[in-house]
Order: C-alpha cells, then structure tokens, then sequence
C-alpha cells in the first residue's frame, strides 16, 4: 500500500460519522515536520503532546506518531519535485487526522503552494485560526486582552484556487483579447474599460455553495460559544467586488437567516426590532429612515425596498424575536476588510467570530496573532467533513531555521486544537494552563523575551517546551 513509509506497529485509525471523530484511545495520527524551522518546532510540539497525554490520561491514552512526508523532506526520500508524494496523501485519507509543520512556496514561479494543495484535496474548506491572549504575553497593543477572535477563513477557493495566467503567455493574451473585444463591451455596466495588453491575469471563483458551508460551520461554533461572544461578522470588500465579496455577504446572511432563523439575529433586522421596542407606535417608514441615515435622499422605488425590508422584519420574526428577545440570538453583522483591520485594533472585544473568503482570512489571521503576541502565538486547524489537519498560522520562518530558537508555541497550540477536535479536552487544558504559566514566569523565547519589560533571556525553542512540560506538575 505505501512504497516508502510504515504505518506504526500499534494503534488504531480514527473514522469519521456524521462529520465528527471517533477516536480511539491509541490512534495513528500522521505528521508532517515540515521546511524551515519544522525540524525546531516539530520536536517541541511532539514532546509537549506526549507529555500532556501520557499524564492527563495515566498512560491509558497514546497517541501512535506516523511521520508522513511532504517538502524539501519528501524530495529527499522520494526524488526531485516529489514534494507531496502518494504514500502522504494515501496515509492522511487513512487515518483521517493530521498535523503539520510549514512548508514553503516560492514567490512567483516555481511549484505551488503545498499547504494549500492539501486544503484543496481533503476539502477541508475551514481554517479555522482562534487569536487570544495569553497573560503575560507582550504585545505591541495596549490592550491585547481585550482580543479573542476566531477567523473562519473559506480554505478552498477564492484566488487560491491558483488559476491564473502569465503576463504574455498565449492564453493570457487569448484570454485578454476575448474579454476586451467581445466579453466587457458585451457587458453595459463595464462601460470603455479595457485590460492592459500586458497584465497577468487571475480568477476570482467565490462560489454560494463554498460560502455557504464555511458560513454554516461558523454559525454552528457560534452556538457553541458563551452567550456574549455568539457573533458572527462576515467580512468581504463587498463594495469594490460585487459579484464575489458582495455575493459572499449575501450568502451568508441567506444561510443565516434560511437555515439558522430560530437561532440568529441580523444587525439590520436588530436596529428594527429595537427600534420599535422603544416606540411601539412607530411608522413602518420611520423605522426605515432611522435605520439607513441617507433614506431621504434614496429615489421612491429604494425607499419602498427598504420599507419593504421594515415590514417583513416585523411581520415574520417580531413574535419570536421582538421584545429583546433578539438579545439572546447570534448576531450575524458584517464588516467591509479593510475597516475590520482598524476594527480588532481600535474595538477588539467588539468582535468574536470573523467569517471570511481565503485571502481576506490569510491577511487578517497574521494580523489578529500580531496582535495577541505575534505569529509564535497563531494555531489554525483546516477542517472538513471527514478529514482534518492541523497546522501554524505562520511559515517556515527560514532565518531561524535549526536554531533551536523559534517559538515552538502557535504548533504546540495547534496540537491543543487537535486534541480538542479528538474530544481529548483534558490533555488540552493540561498544555494550555501549562504554556500560560510558563509565559507569566517570563519563560519564553527570543520573539516574547524580545518585547517583555524589563527584558527577559530568551529560552531556546526545546527549553520552551520543557517549561511546559515542567507546569504539568505544578
Ligand atoms: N501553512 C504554511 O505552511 C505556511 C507557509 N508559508 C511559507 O513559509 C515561507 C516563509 O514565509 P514568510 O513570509 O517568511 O513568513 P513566516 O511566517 O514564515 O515568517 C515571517 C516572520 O514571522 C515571525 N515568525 C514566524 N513564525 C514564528 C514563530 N514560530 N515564532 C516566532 N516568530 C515567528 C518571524 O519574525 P522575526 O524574524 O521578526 O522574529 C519570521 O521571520 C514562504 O515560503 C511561505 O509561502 C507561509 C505561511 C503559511
Ligand atoms: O502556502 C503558503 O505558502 C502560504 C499559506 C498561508 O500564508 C496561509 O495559509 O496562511
Ligand atoms: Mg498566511
């Protein structure tokens, strides 16, 4: 079945029902070390994994560790531009479970990217990447504490999809002609416009079923959460790209709104039903003024549209949801991207979940974790239905490769995510408590040690996880 790995000689493999793990008590579980500072992190994280377990589970619990390869790694066991062999992707379908480090994309040419590749072949259309503070953690923000936000990043379309065209190559210029001479003039709202003869072009697929089910998926961890934090914002530049961040919008507060009605409360629908609890008497075209500022000036059909919005509100949702019981429903509000940037700065603990497409996920993930401590702090999980795998919001970081220097942390906190999907709550309590204890004794590497007052001698990445590791016992 494999040509050059083999499966450990003991443990069992996880299988999925209905979308969530089965775990056994000794389940396989592949990993990929990865480029760059994998050979450091990895290591780390295994350590702090097997520790966690080992104790919160009296040895009755194991994890059985199948090194799968993919990368510069693969390449040398398996041949030049064998980057993500077969046996990697027979054993991850396998075994339904994985974690891995980073692995590096060339910028421009060359192959591309492999962690997306795996995104693309499990359909693991959620990446899911939490940003909260750690006490003790440095951080260029005042008041980083205040942030707790889980991106909800679409992991499979959007430019990702990787269908693009090289400035001068003959489909490129095929495709320019065709768009410029039959397709854009064709279209009266694109006007004179032209593509420059001598652009690259990319696609931009933002589809309503892909939308959907990460928006789904959101929605569901919502519910999950305490009642003051149940909020999803959909987040698109929804008024530069109508027809994809736009539609991504939409389709998220159709989902909402179709298949989560009993549970959730549009911001608009709020300022509605708000506005008539506090004056029961109030017009149907009040209520619609107070709540677009620029009604007055709308022209008769719009101002009927969003009276028509007013009424239906309140006809269809005012006895389930009026009298404040909205209050108690998920908050579905959206944010146009580049104000949601300001927006976790300036308001953090206005936000909680930020549903976005696959770019607009990837920038704001590195953002969010600059924020909480920087990207030695960023864990994600990209989940689908019947796979997941696990992995940093960072790269391979290739300066600080071999060091033994980088901050093992965002792997570690990666791993804690794994254990949580695998309903292993207790081992993840175990690395959570103990990695913020040790961040409050200031027992941290060169990235936190750097930004701590008074300065901090930095641990090496290993010492890192045996201060972990050392909590365990406290
Ligand atoms: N999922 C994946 O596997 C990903 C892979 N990549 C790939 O990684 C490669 C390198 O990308 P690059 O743009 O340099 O971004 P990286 O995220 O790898 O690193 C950028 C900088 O972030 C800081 N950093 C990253 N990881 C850590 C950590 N664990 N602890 C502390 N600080 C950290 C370091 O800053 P400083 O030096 O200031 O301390 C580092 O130099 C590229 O090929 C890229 O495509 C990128 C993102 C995700
Ligand atoms: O695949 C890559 O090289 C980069 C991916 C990335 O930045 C991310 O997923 O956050
Ligand atoms: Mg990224």
């Amino acid at each position: 079945m494999y040509e050059k790995i083999t499966p450990p000689p003991t443990g069992e493999k996880i299988t999925f029902q209905n979308g969530e793990p089965i775990v056994p008590d000794n389940p396989i579980v592949p990993f990929i070390r990865g480029d760059g500072t994998g050979i450091d992190i990895w290591p780390a994280t295994e350590k702090v994994l097997d520790a966690a377990v080992a104790r919160a589970y009296n040895e009755k619990r194991k994890i059985s560790w199948f090194k799968v390869y993919a990368g510069d790694e693969a390449c040398d066991l398996y041949g030049t531009y064998q980057y993500l062999p077969q046996d990697t992707l027979t054993a991850i379908k396998e075994y339904g479970i994985a974690i891995k480090g980073p692995l590096t994309t060339p910028v421009g040419g060359g192959i591309r990217s492999l962690n997306v590749a795996l995104r693309q072949i499990f359909d693991l259309y959620a990446c899911v990447r939490p940003c909260r503070y750690y006490a003790g953690t440095p951080s260029p923000h005042k008041s980083p504490d205040k942030l707790d936000v889980i991106v909800y990043r679409e992991n499979t379309e959007d430019i990702y999809l990787g269908i693009e065209w090289k400035q001068g190559s003959e489909i490129g210029e095929r495709l320019i002609s065709i768009l410029n001479k039959d397709l854009i003039p064709a279209t009266p709202e694109h006007g004179k416009k032209q593509i420059p003869l001598d652009a690259g072009i990319g696609i931009k697929p933002i589809s309503r079923s892909g939308s959907q089910r990460l928006v789904r998926r959101a929605l569901k961890h919502a519910l999950q959460l305490p009642k003051e934090k149940q909020q999803v914002t959909l987040v698109h530049k929804g008024n530069i790209m109508k027809y994809t961040e736009g539609a991504f919008r939409d389709w998220g507060y159709e989902l909402a709104t179709q298949e989560f009605r009993a549970e959730c409360v549009t911001e608009r629908e709020s300022w509605i039903l708000g506005n008539k609890e506090k004056n029961p008497q109030i017009s149907l075209e009040e209520n619609a003024r107070m709540i677009d500022p620029g009604f007055d000036n709308l022209t008769p059909e719009k101002k009927a549209q969003i009276v028509k919005e007013v009424e239906t509100v309140i006809n269809s949702i005012w006895s389930t949801h009026g009298d404040g019981q909205w209050k108690d429903k998920v908050m579905v509000n959206d944010r146009i991207a580049d104000s949601i940037f300001q927006q976790i700065q300036t308001r953090p603990d206005e936000y909680s979940i930020l549903a976005t497409m696959n770019l607009n996920g990837d920038y704001l993930s590195d953002a969010a974790a600059a924020i909480v401590g920087g990207l030695g702090m960023g864990p994600g999980a990209n989940i689908g239905d019947s796979c997941a795998i696990f992995e940093a919001t960072h790269g391979t970081a290739p300066k600080h490769a071999g060091l033994d220097k980088i901050n093992p942390g965002s792997v570690i906190l990666s791993g804690v995510m794994m254990l949580e999907y695998m309903g292993w709550q207790e081992a993840a309590d175990l690395i959570k408590r103990g990695l913020g204890a040790s961040i409050a004794d200031g027992k941290v590497t060169y990235d936190l040690a750097r930004l701590m007052e008074p300065p901090v001698e930095p641990l090496k990445c290993s010492e890192f996880a045996d201060a972990i590791i050392q909590q365990f016992n406290c």
